[in-house]
């Protein structure tokens, strides 16, 4: 378990925040990486402001212009594996991955402070191509409390309890061009 703690004992990440290192060998992390590099991919869109990494969303996506959930093309068949690959470690039932949303991040590009819409539950994250710094706050009092994990490529991670409902998160700007596939699981069936 890699977690780097910073103005904080490393012992105290979020409680909640689950992580494990090569989750995926290097083979199938290039294949993954070939697949959503051939993804239609789209620049993120949030209202007025556009981010600058580029997206793709399977099963539902949320739609910032209308602030609900919408259809999306049904989780390739290529992703499927790796979706039951992350329930079987998360001890979640099969199938209970609903959503997936596949990341690029060029050089330069991150995703600042937020925590992910009510409308999903648990959240796991696969990490591909570099390291990123996947970044904590919470506020508390006048201050935030703050944690770091350093998300190594072919990891995953999983927010899920105060780390997914208190906790915000953010990716500073990645030194190398990272992807990342997110899987996320639905409040309400
Ligand atoms: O790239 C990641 O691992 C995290 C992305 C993220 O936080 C999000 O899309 O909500
Ligand atoms: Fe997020």
């Amino acid at each position: 378990m890699t977690q780097l703690g910073l103005f904080a004992d490393p012992q105290e990440g979020p409680a909640g925040l689950r992580y494990t290192d090569d989750f995926i060998d290097r083979a199938a992390e290039q294949d993954l990486i070939g697949r959503i590099a051939a993804l239609p991919l789209q620049r993120f869109q949030f209202g007025a402001f556009e981010g600058n990494r580029r997206v793709a969303s399977f099963g539902y996506r949320y739609d910032y212009t209308l602030q609900r959930l919408a259809e999306a093309d049904p989780i390739p068949d290529w992703v499927r594996p790796v979706a039951r690959q992350a329930e079987a470690w998360a001890a979640l039932p099969e199938g209970s991955v609903r959503q997936v949303l596949c990341t690029e991040y060029e050089v330069g590009v991150g995703i600042g402070w937020h925590r992910d819409k009510p409308h999903f539950d648990k959240v796991l994250g696969l990490s591909l191509g570099s390291p990123c710094a996947f970044r904590f706050r919470r506020r508390n009092g006048a201050k935030w409390e703050r944690h770091t994990l350093a998300a190594l490529p072919r990891s995953l991670y999983m927010m899920d309890g105060e780390a997914r409902s208190q906790w915000e998160h953010s990716i500073p700007p990645v030194a190398a061009r990272r992807y990342s596939i997110t899987f996320r699981t639905m409040k309400r069936a």
